[in-house]
Protein backbone atom coordinates (compact mmCIF):
# COMPACT_ATOMS: atom_id res chain seq x y z
CA UNK A 1 0.00 0.00 0.00
CA UNK A 2 0.97 3.66 -1.01
CA UNK A 3 2.25 5.50 2.31
CA UNK A 4 1.20 8.94 0.50
CA UNK A 5 -2.15 9.50 1.12
CA UNK A 6 -4.36 10.58 -2.07
CA UNK A 7 -6.26 13.26 0.12
CA UNK A 8 -4.59 15.39 2.72
CA UNK A 9 -7.05 17.45 4.36
CA UNK A 10 -5.66 19.45 7.36
CA UNK A 11 -7.65 21.79 9.46
CA UNK A 12 -9.77 23.03 6.67
CA UNK A 13 -12.18 26.01 7.01
CA UNK A 14 -14.91 27.14 4.66
CA UNK A 15 -16.93 30.13 5.42
CA UNK A 16 -19.64 31.08 2.66
CA UNK A 17 -19.81 35.00 2.92
CA UNK A 18 -22.57 37.31 1.32
CA UNK A 19 -22.48 39.85 -1.02
CA UNK A 20 -21.02 42.14 1.11
CA UNK A 21 -18.57 39.95 2.26
CA UNK A 22 -20.39 39.62 5.62
CA UNK A 23 -19.69 35.81 7.27
CA UNK A 24 -23.00 34.14 6.08
CA UNK A 25 -22.63 30.43 6.94
CA UNK A 26 -19.46 28.48 8.61
CA UNK A 27 -19.73 25.67 6.09
CA UNK A 28 -16.54 23.31 7.37
CA UNK A 29 -15.02 24.20 10.95
CA UNK A 30 -11.20 22.63 10.62
CA UNK A 31 -11.89 19.58 9.35
CA UNK A 32 -8.73 17.30 9.09
CA UNK A 33 -8.76 13.98 7.86
CA UNK A 34 -6.47 11.53 5.45
CA UNK A 35 -8.00 9.21 2.63
CA UNK A 36 -5.83 6.47 2.02
CA UNK A 37 -4.97 4.92 -1.54
CA UNK A 38 -7.39 1.93 -2.64
CA UNK A 39 -9.92 3.06 -0.19
CA UNK A 40 -13.80 3.19 -0.27
CA UNK A 41 -14.34 6.04 1.84
CA UNK A 42 -17.61 7.78 3.12
CA UNK A 43 -18.44 11.25 3.59
CA UNK A 44 -21.47 11.59 5.97
CA UNK A 45 -23.68 13.84 7.74
CA UNK A 46 -27.39 15.10 8.11
CA UNK A 47 -28.55 17.82 5.19
CA UNK A 48 -25.71 20.86 4.81
CA UNK A 49 -22.82 19.34 6.98
CA UNK A 50 -20.22 20.16 4.41
CA UNK A 51 -20.06 16.82 2.47
CA UNK A 52 -20.63 18.91 -0.76
CA UNK A 53 -18.46 21.80 0.13
CA UNK A 54 -16.20 19.32 1.02
CA UNK A 55 -16.08 17.48 -2.42
CA UNK A 56 -16.02 21.18 -4.15
CA UNK A 57 -12.64 22.28 -2.11
CA UNK A 58 -11.12 18.97 -3.09
CA UNK A 59 -11.93 19.72 -6.36
CA UNK A 60 -10.63 23.17 -6.03
CA UNK A 61 -14.47 24.36 -7.19
CA UNK A 62 -13.95 26.79 -4.01
CA UNK A 63 -11.52 28.51 -2.24
CA UNK A 64 -10.67 27.33 1.84
CA UNK A 65 -11.30 30.08 4.25
CA UNK A 66 -8.22 28.34 5.75
CA UNK A 67 -6.41 25.30 5.97
CA UNK A 68 -4.92 22.95 3.80
CA UNK A 69 -6.23 20.51 0.74
CA UNK A 70 -3.82 17.83 -0.91
CA UNK A 71 -5.19 15.79 -3.92
CA UNK A 72 -2.88 13.58 -5.43
CA UNK A 73 0.23 14.90 -4.34
CA UNK A 74 -0.88 18.47 -5.44
CA UNK A 75 -2.76 21.28 -3.73
CA UNK A 76 -6.47 21.15 -4.56
CA UNK A 77 -6.84 24.79 -6.11
CA UNK A 78 -4.14 23.14 -8.81
CA UNK A 79 -6.67 21.56 -11.20
CA UNK A 80 -4.61 20.38 -13.57
CA UNK A 81 -4.58 17.01 -10.92
CA UNK A 82 -8.19 16.55 -11.85
CA UNK A 83 -7.36 15.21 -15.08
CA UNK A 84 -6.53 12.43 -12.51
CA UNK A 85 -9.97 12.74 -11.14
CA UNK A 86 -13.71 11.35 -11.75
CA UNK A 87 -16.52 13.34 -10.58
CA UNK A 88 -19.89 12.26 -10.37
CA UNK A 89 -22.25 15.11 -8.78
CA UNK A 90 -25.35 14.85 -6.87
CA UNK A 91 -27.48 16.51 -9.74
CA UNK A 92 -27.21 15.81 -12.62
CA UNK A 93 -25.56 18.05 -15.35
CA UNK A 94 -25.31 15.99 -18.37
CA UNK A 95 -26.64 17.11 -22.05
CA UNK A 96 -30.15 16.05 -22.78
CA UNK A 97 -30.23 15.42 -25.92
CA UNK A 98 -27.16 13.64 -26.40
CA UNK A 99 -27.24 9.50 -26.61
CA UNK A 100 -24.85 7.73 -24.16
CA UNK A 101 -22.34 7.34 -27.16
CA UNK A 102 -22.32 11.05 -28.05
CA UNK A 103 -21.99 12.42 -24.45
CA UNK A 104 -18.69 9.78 -23.97
CA UNK A 105 -17.44 10.65 -27.15
CA UNK A 106 -17.85 14.49 -26.07
CA UNK A 107 -16.07 13.39 -22.85
CA UNK A 108 -13.75 11.87 -24.40
CA UNK A 109 -12.91 14.92 -26.37
CA UNK A 110 -12.38 16.93 -23.78
CA UNK A 111 -9.84 14.81 -22.05
CA UNK A 112 -7.75 15.02 -25.32
CA UNK A 113 -8.12 11.16 -25.79
CA UNK A 114 -7.09 9.94 -29.52
CA UNK A 115 -10.49 8.79 -31.75
CA UNK A 116 -9.09 5.13 -31.21
CA UNK A 117 -9.04 5.31 -27.39
CA UNK A 118 -12.25 7.20 -27.00
CA UNK A 119 -14.08 4.66 -29.09
CA UNK A 120 -12.35 1.56 -26.77
CA UNK A 121 -13.29 3.48 -23.64
CA UNK A 122 -16.71 4.24 -24.77
CA UNK A 123 -17.33 0.82 -25.55
CA UNK A 124 -16.07 -0.67 -22.11
CA UNK A 125 -17.61 1.96 -19.78
CA UNK A 126 -21.28 1.45 -21.66
CA UNK A 127 -20.58 -2.34 -21.15
CA UNK A 128 -19.46 -2.10 -17.65
CA UNK A 129 -22.77 0.39 -16.67
CA UNK A 130 -24.85 -1.96 -18.48
CA UNK A 131 -26.19 0.91 -21.15
CA UNK A 132 -25.74 -1.17 -24.29
CA UNK A 133 -29.11 -1.53 -24.90
CA UNK A 134 -29.75 1.71 -24.66
CA UNK A 135 -26.82 3.66 -26.20
CA UNK A 136 -28.04 5.17 -28.44
CA UNK A 137 -30.92 6.42 -26.55
CA UNK A 138 -31.21 10.63 -25.84
CA UNK A 139 -30.50 11.10 -22.45
CA UNK A 140 -34.01 12.72 -22.02
CA UNK A 141 -35.32 9.77 -22.22
CA UNK A 142 -33.43 7.89 -19.30
CA UNK A 143 -34.88 6.70 -16.57
CA UNK A 144 -33.34 7.62 -13.15
CA UNK A 145 -31.18 4.49 -12.31
CA UNK A 146 -29.81 4.75 -16.33
CA UNK A 147 -28.94 8.58 -15.70
CA UNK A 148 -26.90 7.67 -12.68
CA UNK A 149 -25.26 4.64 -14.93
CA UNK A 150 -24.49 6.86 -17.72
CA UNK A 151 -23.09 9.85 -15.07
CA UNK A 152 -20.79 7.13 -13.28
CA UNK A 153 -19.37 5.95 -17.10
CA UNK A 154 -18.61 9.86 -17.74
CA UNK A 155 -17.08 10.13 -14.47
CA UNK A 156 -14.65 7.37 -15.11
CA UNK A 157 -14.00 8.45 -18.90
CA UNK A 158 -10.91 9.55 -18.09
CA UNK A 159 -9.90 6.30 -16.05
CA UNK A 160 -9.19 8.04 -12.88
CA UNK A 161 -6.93 7.31 -9.80
CA UNK A 162 -9.41 8.97 -7.64
CA UNK A 163 -13.49 8.78 -7.67
CA UNK A 164 -15.49 11.59 -6.03
CA UNK A 165 -19.23 10.04 -6.15
CA UNK A 166 -21.95 12.67 -4.43
CA UNK A 167 -24.80 10.60 -3.28
CA UNK A 168 -23.94 7.68 -5.96
CA UNK A 169 -27.43 5.09 -5.27
CA UNK A 170 -29.82 8.29 -4.82
CA UNK A 171 -33.16 7.38 -6.96
CA UNK A 172 -32.15 3.54 -7.80
CA UNK A 173 -34.33 1.04 -7.68
CA UNK A 174 -32.66 -2.05 -5.54
CA UNK A 175 -30.83 -3.60 -8.55
CA UNK A 176 -29.32 -0.15 -9.79
CA UNK A 177 -28.25 -0.52 -6.15
CA UNK A 178 -27.03 -3.38 -6.23
CA UNK A 179 -25.39 -2.56 -9.59
CA UNK A 180 -23.57 0.28 -8.59
CA UNK A 181 -22.50 -0.43 -5.23
CA UNK A 182 -20.60 -3.69 -7.52
CA UNK A 183 -19.18 -1.38 -9.74
CA UNK A 184 -17.77 0.93 -6.86
CA UNK A 185 -15.91 -2.38 -5.06
CA UNK A 186 -15.03 -2.95 -8.64
CA UNK A 187 -13.17 0.38 -8.82
CA UNK A 188 -11.74 -0.04 -5.23
CA UNK A 189 -10.56 -3.90 -6.88
CA UNK A 190 -8.87 -1.86 -9.63
CA UNK A 191 -7.04 0.18 -6.76
CA UNK A 192 -8.72 3.24 -7.44
CA UNK A 193 -9.41 5.54 -4.57
CA UNK A 194 -13.08 6.40 -4.27
CA UNK A 195 -14.90 8.97 -1.84
CA UNK A 196 -18.67 8.82 -1.48
CA UNK A 197 -21.20 11.37 0.21
CA UNK A 198 -24.34 9.21 0.98
CA UNK A 199 -27.61 9.34 2.83
CA UNK A 200 -28.05 5.75 2.89
CA UNK A 201 -26.59 4.11 5.38
CA UNK A 202 -27.03 0.91 4.84
CA UNK A 203 -25.28 1.74 1.13
CA UNK A 204 -22.40 2.94 3.02
CA UNK A 205 -22.02 0.39 5.53
CA UNK A 206 -21.92 -2.46 2.60
CA UNK A 207 -19.47 -0.97 0.29
CA UNK A 208 -17.28 2.05 2.78
CA UNK A 209 -13.89 0.78 4.34
CA UNK A 210 -13.90 3.80 6.50
CA UNK A 211 -16.06 6.69 6.81
CA UNK A 212 -16.38 10.11 8.47
CA UNK A 213 -19.52 11.77 9.93
CA UNK A 214 -19.80 15.45 9.54
CA UNK A 215 -22.39 17.90 11.78
CA UNK A 216 -22.78 20.92 11.10
CA UNK A 217 -19.26 21.40 9.23
CA UNK A 218 -17.29 19.17 12.16
CA UNK A 219 -15.85 15.97 12.42
CA UNK A 220 -17.57 13.87 14.96
CA UNK A 221 -16.92 10.43 13.58
CA UNK A 222 -13.74 9.17 11.81
CA UNK A 223 -12.63 5.17 11.77
CA UNK A 224 -13.05 1.55 10.01
CA UNK A 225 -16.71 0.40 9.41
CA UNK A 226 -16.30 -2.75 10.57
CA UNK A 227 -14.32 -0.85 13.69
CA UNK A 228 -17.11 1.71 14.79
CA UNK A 229 -20.07 -0.92 13.95
CA UNK A 230 -18.51 -4.10 15.76
CA UNK A 231 -19.88 -4.69 19.47
CA UNK A 232 -16.30 -5.97 21.08
CA UNK A 233 -18.43 -6.96 24.46
CA UNK A 234 -20.59 -9.19 22.70
CA UNK A 235 -20.28 -12.52 21.18
CA UNK A 236 -22.01 -14.10 18.08
CA UNK A 237 -22.63 -17.63 17.43
CA UNK A 238 -24.17 -19.09 14.66
CA UNK A 239 -25.13 -22.73 14.66
CA UNK A 240 -27.52 -25.11 12.60
CA UNK A 241 -31.13 -25.27 13.69
CA UNK A 242 -30.71 -26.00 17.53
CA UNK A 243 -33.54 -28.13 19.81
CA UNK A 244 -34.72 -26.74 22.70
CA UNK A 245 -33.07 -29.43 24.39
CA UNK A 246 -29.86 -28.40 22.65
CA UNK A 247 -30.42 -24.50 23.65
CA UNK A 248 -30.64 -25.30 27.52
CA UNK A 249 -27.51 -27.13 27.11
CA UNK A 250 -25.61 -24.28 25.67
CA UNK A 251 -27.05 -22.15 28.31
CA UNK A 252 -25.48 -24.14 31.24
CA UNK A 253 -22.45 -24.71 29.34
CA UNK A 254 -22.03 -20.53 29.05
CA UNK A 255 -23.00 -20.68 32.78
CA UNK A 256 -20.26 -22.24 33.60
CA UNK A 257 -18.18 -19.80 31.85
CA UNK A 258 -19.91 -16.48 33.39
CA UNK A 259 -21.71 -15.98 30.25
CA UNK A 260 -25.78 -15.37 29.56
CA UNK A 261 -27.46 -16.53 26.64
CA UNK A 262 -29.24 -13.17 25.33
CA UNK A 263 -31.02 -13.64 22.52
CA UNK A 264 -31.96 -16.91 20.22
CA UNK A 265 -33.67 -16.20 16.94
CA UNK A 266 -33.34 -17.52 13.37
CA UNK A 267 -30.90 -15.08 11.20
CA UNK A 268 -32.48 -13.14 8.88
CA UNK A 269 -31.34 -12.31 5.50
CA UNK A 270 -32.11 -8.44 4.34
CA UNK A 271 -35.19 -7.25 2.82
CA UNK A 272 -32.72 -6.47 -0.07
CA UNK A 273 -31.35 -9.73 -0.73
CA UNK A 274 -35.23 -11.22 -0.93
CA UNK A 275 -35.98 -8.43 -3.31
CA UNK A 276 -33.08 -9.54 -5.27
CA UNK A 277 -33.71 -13.26 -5.49
CA UNK A 278 -37.40 -12.29 -5.83
CA UNK A 279 -36.92 -10.50 -9.47
CA UNK A 280 -34.09 -12.93 -10.34
CA UNK A 281 -36.37 -15.96 -9.70
CA UNK A 282 -39.34 -13.97 -11.51
CA UNK A 283 -37.14 -13.72 -14.25
CA UNK A 284 -36.10 -17.05 -14.57
CA UNK A 285 -39.16 -18.72 -13.61
CA UNK A 286 -42.61 -16.52 -14.94
CA UNK A 287 -45.38 -17.19 -13.63
CA UNK A 288 -44.56 -18.56 -9.85
CA UNK A 289 -45.56 -16.67 -7.16
CA UNK A 290 -43.81 -17.29 -3.69
CA UNK A 291 -45.40 -17.39 0.13
CA UNK A 292 -43.62 -17.44 2.94
CA UNK A 293 -42.52 -21.23 3.62
CA UNK A 294 -41.39 -21.12 -0.03
CA UNK A 295 -39.95 -18.05 -0.18
CA UNK A 296 -37.31 -17.31 -3.27
CA UNK A 297 -34.20 -17.13 -0.47
CA UNK A 298 -35.24 -20.75 0.16
CA UNK A 299 -35.77 -21.91 -3.56
CA UNK A 300 -32.09 -20.44 -3.80
CA UNK A 301 -30.48 -22.53 -0.80
CA UNK A 302 -32.02 -25.84 -2.20
CA UNK A 303 -31.04 -25.97 -5.49
N1 LIG B 1 -22.87 28.85 -2.30
C1 LIG B 1 -23.25 28.91 -1.02
N2 LIG B 1 -23.50 30.08 -0.42
C2 LIG B 1 -23.88 30.15 0.88
N3 LIG B 1 -24.03 29.07 1.68
C3 LIG B 1 -23.80 27.87 1.13
C4 LIG B 1 -23.39 27.71 -0.23
N4 LIG B 1 -23.23 26.38 -0.48
C5 LIG B 1 -23.50 25.74 0.66
N5 LIG B 1 -23.85 26.62 1.64
C6 LIG B 1 -24.19 26.31 3.03
O1 LIG B 1 -23.11 25.59 3.60
C7 LIG B 1 -23.58 24.56 4.46
C8 LIG B 1 -23.03 23.24 3.99
O2 LIG B 1 -23.61 22.93 2.72
P1 LIG B 1 -23.22 21.63 1.88
O3 LIG B 1 -23.94 21.72 0.57
O4 LIG B 1 -21.76 21.47 1.86
O5 LIG B 1 -23.86 20.48 2.80
P2 LIG B 1 -24.13 18.94 2.50
O6 LIG B 1 -23.65 18.21 3.69
O7 LIG B 1 -23.57 18.57 1.18
O8 LIG B 1 -25.72 18.91 2.45
P3 LIG B 1 -26.75 17.93 1.66
O9 LIG B 1 -26.74 16.65 2.42
O10 LIG B 1 -28.04 18.66 1.81
O11 LIG B 1 -26.29 17.80 0.24
C9 LIG B 1 -25.10 24.66 4.42
O12 LIG B 1 -25.52 25.42 5.53
C10 LIG B 1 -25.39 25.39 3.13
O13 LIG B 1 -26.57 26.14 3.21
Amino acid sequence: MDAEPVIQIRNLSKVYRDFWGRKKVEALNSLSLEVRRGEIFGLLGPNGSGKTTTIKLLLGLLFPTDGEVTVLGRPAHDVSKNERIGYLPEESYLYRFLNADETLEFYGRLFNMSSAERKQRRDQLIERVGLQHARRRQLKEYSKGMTRRIGLAQALINDPELVLLDEPTSGLDPLGTSDMKEMIRNLRDQGKTVVMCSHLLADVQDVCDRIAILYQGELKVLGGVHELLEARDETELLTSSLSEEAIKDVESVLQKHGASLQRVAHPKSTLEELFLRTVKESKERPGRRFTPEEKPAAAEAAK
